[in-house]
């Protein structure tokens, strides 16, 4: 287990609780009604010496029929409500852990790779405890409970009966562990292949038209498609195969406990007319035993959803495995010191930062800025704790901003380019990553971002499903939203990775200003190409070939670099600059 399911587990066991014991009792009284619908035939095949006597196996059967469709109801009532309940919070989690991680994750994975988390591995966690834990637990209650009734009456048929239902609880179960495995690692691969092909198409869809190569495009995609559903026709054949030769296994099952019972009932041991209650009864005990195989066979399924989950969250060779606890380091006002910090992506490549230093004092603004490959990114990866630097530190109050780990969410939040609005309310697109913000911080977080009378006049206000009200927000907007989301957050320290780029200038100058207001007096790290609203930082530093060219502040630069100047002068324009003079 970890930090994925375990405070799931721990949070709703009440609830899966529940859910077990209503479906275990949902078998239960599936097994009793067949029991005693096979005593009542017998028995009313008899001559009936007194009609009580199948009185109460008719109130039985049909308390046992009720009950079992009552517990049946009411356990898929709960499990689902439970597991509905553990998806969100799951899903929520994920996103917490990608939302300050844009940065890294947009250079280092697809779309496609995000997406498939989100939809598979996402979902094969849900299933972990409906479609496995819930049926192996009710199939070894209901086997034990079984063997202990037949050993009530015979101890030695009891122990062939553990013996050979082992075959539908233990054997049929590891076989199929073991032949799947490898048929569901070739669907991940190439359905994760499918995906990242289909979302690459979708967002290069009009490079794909121009370069006339869609036919290529549309071949290999059937082609991986067609693989896909080669290996899913093998996994279903196998199925098949498994569940016949299940049934037939069942079917000798009850061949052999009408022989058994037979004889017990020649030898006065049994009365005859549990003949039929033990020859039926086994068709119910057998519903719990054959959902097993499938249920086990799903196990690599969780541990390469866990593992691709856990890599997303935590790239691998760079993250520290060492973290602090949440206690170590609380929110609060952020000095960063960068320092002597180098880092290159390979041994044998160039340095993509070499040599820079800087520091933060609490609340500090600072703009990197530089050409396409400069660096900036890196060193904000760097400042961030997702790369480890090859020489030099960098360190949040002190501490190594490698050894966060689970704090670094609470430190750091990322406003990148193009946020993404979720099909869900206006409300929960604004408190996501903060799902225990209230309503009316999530107002107020509108309001400061200048949002709130937009969204007051959408059909439903702030629960306007956003399918609804997407296509009314403008680029800008979208940001204004992501911007609110990184307000309710309220981490000491923000990253702005470009979030203004594709703006016209004038509605960019606009979003900037209300950025750099909302997030007074947070540590701002802004991530830029150019120099429009550079004059409001406090430190800027220049970056060329992963080198500090130049640092200070905004009026240093123009005083000591003509370059600087230069470069002002063409990025900023005279109208603007006059607009900012004003
Ligand atoms: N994941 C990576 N693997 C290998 N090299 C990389 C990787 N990411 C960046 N680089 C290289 O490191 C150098 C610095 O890149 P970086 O992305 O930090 O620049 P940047 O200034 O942020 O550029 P841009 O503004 O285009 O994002 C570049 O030479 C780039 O090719």
């Amino acid at each position: 287990m970890n930090e994925w399911l375990t405070p799931s587990l721990k949070k709703h066991w009440r609830g899966l609780l529940l859910a077990a014991v209503l479906s275990l009792f949902a078998l239960l009284c599936a097994a009793g009604l067949l029991f005693t619908s096979g005593y009542l035939i017998s028995k009313a095949a008899l001559r009936p010496e007194n009609i009580l006597m199948i009185y109460v196996p008719i109130v039985a059967v049909r308390t046992f029929g009720t009950f079992r469709a009552v517990f049946n109801y009411a356990g898929r009532l709960a499990s689902h409500n439970t597991i509905l309940k553990i998806l969100s919070e799951m899903r929520a989690h994920l996103y917490e852990k990608l939302e300050p991680s844009a940065l890294y994750i947009r250079s280092k994975y697809k779309t496609g790779k995000i997406l498939s988390a989100l939809s598979d591995d996402i979902e094969h966690l849900q299933d972990l405890f409906l479609r496995t834990i819930l049926p192996c637990c009710c199939g070894l209650i209901i086997y034990a409970a079984w063997i202990a009734v037949l050993g009530f009456f015979d101890l030695r048929f009891a122990c062939v009966m553990v013996l050979y239902l082992m075959l539908l609880v233990v054997a049929f179960p590891l076989v199929s562990l073991i032949r799947m495995r490898h048929h569901y690692q070739r669907i991940a691969r190439s359905r994760h292949e499918l995906y990242e092909q289909l979302t690459d198409a979708v967002l290069g869809a009009a490079d794909w038209m121009m370069s006339g190569r869609q036919n290529q495009f549309l071949r290999h995609y059937e082609q991986l498609e067609n693989e896909t559903r080669q290996e899913e026709r093998a996994v279903s054949s196998f199925r098949k195969r498994r569940d016949f030769i299940a049934q037939v296994l069942i079917g000798i099952c009850v061949i052999g406990l009408v022989v058994w019972s037979g004889n017990m009932s020649h030898t006065g041991a049994l009365q005859p007319t549990l003949i039929a209650a033990f020859a039926l009864v086994i068709f119910s005990v057998a519903e719990a035993f054959v959902p097993l195989s499938e249920a086990v066979e799903r196990v690599p399924q969780y541990e390469r959803a866990l593992a691709r989950l856990k890599e997303i969250e935590a790239p691998a060779q760079h993250e520290s495995h060492r973290s602090c606890t949440s206690q170590a380091l609380p929110k609060g006002p952020s000095t960063i010191d960068v320092s002597h910090v180098s880092f290159r992506y390979t041994p044998n490549s160039d340095w993509a930062v070499h040599d820079v230093s800087l520091h933060l004092k609490p609340g500090a603004k600072l703009a990197l800025i530089g050409r396409s490959g400069a660096g900036k990114s890196t060193l904000a990866h760097l400042i961030y704790g997702n790369l480890k630097p090859d020489a030099g530190e960098v360190t949040l109050n002190g501490l190594s901003t490698q050894l966060l780990g689970s704090n670094r969410s609470r430190q750091f939040s990322v406003l990148s380019q193009n946020p993404h609005l979720f099909d869900t309310s206006v409300l929960n697109n604004l408190t996501l990553g903060s799902p225990e913000a209230t309503f009316d911080e999530a107002v107020a977080a509108a309001k400061e971002v200048g949002l709130h009378q937009l969204i007051e006049q959408l059909p439903n206000g702030y629960h306007t499903q956003m399918h609804e009200a997407g296509a009314i927000f403008s680029g800008g907007e979208q940001e204004r939203v992501a911007l609110a989301r990184t307000l309710l957050r309220d981490t000491p320290v923000v990253i702005l990775d470009e979030p203004t780029v594709g703006l016209d200038p004038i509605t960019e100058r606009a979003l900037l200003q209300k950025i750099f207001d909302t997030l007074e007096g947070k540590t701002l790290i802004w991530v830029t190409h150019h120099l429009i609203g550079a004059e409001q930082m406090d430190h800027i530093l220049f970056m060329e070939h992963g080198r500090a060219m130049m640092q200070g502040t905004h009026e240093q630069l123009l005083q000591n670099s003509s370059r600087y100047s230069k470069l002002y002068a063409l990025d900023v324009p005279v109208r603007l600059r006059k607009s900012i003079i004003e």
